[in-house]
């Protein structure tokens, strides 16, 4: 009697560990499990050291801007970045990589594909059109905006490992012969001029050192008359630099994300100009009535509890590579110091931007006039 109760338990302990570990996946998405997490095209046994590595860089990002041999360095360590995280972004949140306003009774998967065709409507996306996805991630925008507007959608990423996933999303939602993936740099893209009828970045050229030069590349490949529209990681003007609380939400954010230094938001419009493009239209979609961004990411605080847990049980048994508990944890002060941005109101992550690539040269030159 007693060995069968021992069997018994030994066998509901079993049971529960399974559907703690592998069973339960995702916070939101049951699209990829704790058991297969990797740290991108990062070998094992080399996780630890990129994470430090990775850190060291980003730990002080206003020094990174002060040099321009550190501001070349950007882009190597973003790819490291997002070998680190993707796995887990995608097992924590999904497949697109961004925040958006929640929707009253909708769920965050609806709130996200509503955020995304908006980008998708704004630009006029419709069937033959070529467009293109500044800094794509794993294509969860790319699916939404090729799926609702039918139009032909080339995305582009630092990170390889981010291209092999989106491609095998892609194929797996049968969407792979209207979404073509890209590894490349959108500082120096592998485009030729004029070759889109339209552009969106989604929360991506933030991690540009400069935005005028990924601008300038988004101007270069579109076509004349041809819209684009970026969401915006910016400080409001709510912003005090000289409040040590904001300074330190604000570092916050940009260390855990690989951020070069956030611009103001009325800093954007005037690069867009800069660069040749008219500004068609600029707002921060965060603000009311949209409802809050943040919340998305309070309400898991139960789930990170639990992620962190199962993290921790896969790498004593060795499932999950070393180090993977750091960037968990860099990652759940990330979350703290994004919610804080939202909730105090000095940090947006969707300052919209439209802009057109003007007709002719001459109107490119002569345009400075402001929104309209
Ligand atoms: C645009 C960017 C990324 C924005 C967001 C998609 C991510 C920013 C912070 C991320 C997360 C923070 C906490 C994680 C949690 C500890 C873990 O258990 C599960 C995943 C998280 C929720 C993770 C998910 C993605 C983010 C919200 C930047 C990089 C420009
Ligand atoms: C936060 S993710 C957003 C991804 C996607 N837009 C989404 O919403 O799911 C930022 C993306 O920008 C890409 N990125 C950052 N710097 C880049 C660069 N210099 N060249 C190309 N892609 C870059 C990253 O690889 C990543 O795919």
């Amino acid at each position: 009697m007693e060995a069968a109760a021992l069997v018994c338990t030994a066998a509901l302990v079993a049971l529960g560990l399974y559907w703690f570990m592998w069973v339960m996946g995702s916070a939101e998405q049951k699209g990829k499990r704790a058991v297969d997490l990797k740290m991108g095209s990062i070998s094992r046994d080399k996780v630890q050291d990129k994470y430090k590595q990775y850190w060291s860089f980003f730990r002080r990002p206003e020094e990174i801007n002060e040099s321009s041999a550190e501001k070349e360095k950007v882009p190597a360590f973003v790819d490291t970045f997002y070998n680190l995280v993707t796995d887990i972004y995608e097992w924590g949140w999904g497949q697109s990589f961004h925040f958006s306003p929640s929707v009253p009774g909708r769920s965050h998967r609806d709130a996200t594909r509503l955020h995304e065709e908006r980008a998708a409507d704004l630009i006029g996306a419709r069937p033959g059109h070529r467009i293109l996805d500044v800094g794509c991630g794993v294509g969860g925008p790319m699916r939404a905006i090729a799926a609702h507007s039918r139009s032909n959608v080339v995305g582009i990423t630092i990170n390889e490992y981010q291209v092999g996933r989106a491609r095998a999303h892609n194929r797996k939602a049968g969407l792979d012969s209207l979404c073509e993936v890209v590894c490349g740099n959108f500082l120096q893209m592998p485009f030729p001029d004029a070759s889109f009828d339209g552009a969106y970045s989604i929360e991506a050229t933030c991690h540009a050192p400069k935005l005028e030069d990924v601008y300038g590349e988004i101007y270069r490949v579109l076509k004349p008359g041809a819209l684009y529209v970026s969401y915006e990681w910016v400080t409001t003007p709510l912003y005090r630099p000289d409040d040590p609380e904001h300074v330190e939400v604000i570092q916050g954010i940009e260390r855990g994300d690989a951020l070069p230094g956030l611009r103001r938001q009325d800093e954007v419009a005037d690069i867009a100009r800069k660069v040749g493009f008219e500004v068609v239209q600029e707002e921060d979609l965060a603000r009311p009535p949209a409802g809050p961004w943040w919340t998305r990411l309070q309400m898991g605080r139960i789930a990170y509890w639990r992620n962190h847990l199962v993290i921790k049980a896969l790498t004593l048994l060795g499932i999950a590579p070393r180090g993977v508990t750091d960037v968990h944890e860099m990652l759940y002060f990330t979350a703290v110091h994004l919610s804080q941005g939202g909730e105090t109101g000095i940090f947006t992550p969707m300052h919209m931007i439209l802009c057109r690539k003007p007709l002719t040269a001459a109107a490119a030159a002569g345009d400075s006039s402001g929104a309209n």
